[in-house]
């Protein structure tokens, strides 16, 4: 079976909005606009959920359609794969604010308010 890159997927749904298509869904998001395309990164985004409370099968499914959506939200709002590769490695190293957390440290007082 042929695997996808996630970088691949973003540059797909980046020539779809240099290239439009007759038919083509991602097209079809561009066209319908911004409030389009977050209504359904929410709508995936909740299907993840559902999916990893069923089976890792529903997970890996809903999972893959919220990573379409989620590059075609980036192409749409004009932000690169480099731009959340250069955030997510500005956080490499950094130590986790974990110990800071009440309810990490066992603090029955504050577990309300998490
Ligand atoms: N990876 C995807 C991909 N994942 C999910 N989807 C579409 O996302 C939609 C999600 O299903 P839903 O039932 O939630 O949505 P829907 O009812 O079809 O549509 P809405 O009216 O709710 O918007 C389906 O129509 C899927 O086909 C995708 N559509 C396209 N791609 C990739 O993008 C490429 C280009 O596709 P086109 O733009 O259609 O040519 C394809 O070859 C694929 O590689």
């Amino acid at each position: 079976m042929p695997q996808q890159t996630i970088e691949e997927l973003y540059e797909q749904a980046l020539d779809r909005k240099q290239n439009p298509q007759t038919g083509s869904y991602t097209d079809y998001l561009y066209q319908k606009g911004l409030d389009k395309i977050l209504k359904k990164v929410g709508e995936e985004s909740t299907e993840v959920i559902l999916g990893a409370k069923n089976n890792n099968e529903e997970l890996i499914y809903e999972t893959s359609d919220l990573l379409f959506h989620l590059m075609v939200l980036l192409v749409e709002k004009g932000v690169s794969l480099d731009d959340i590769k250069d955030e997510l490695g500005s956080r490499l190293g950094k130590k986790s604010l974990l110990h800071e957390r009440a309810d990490w440290r066992g603090d029955k007082k504050n577990e309300k308010d998490s």
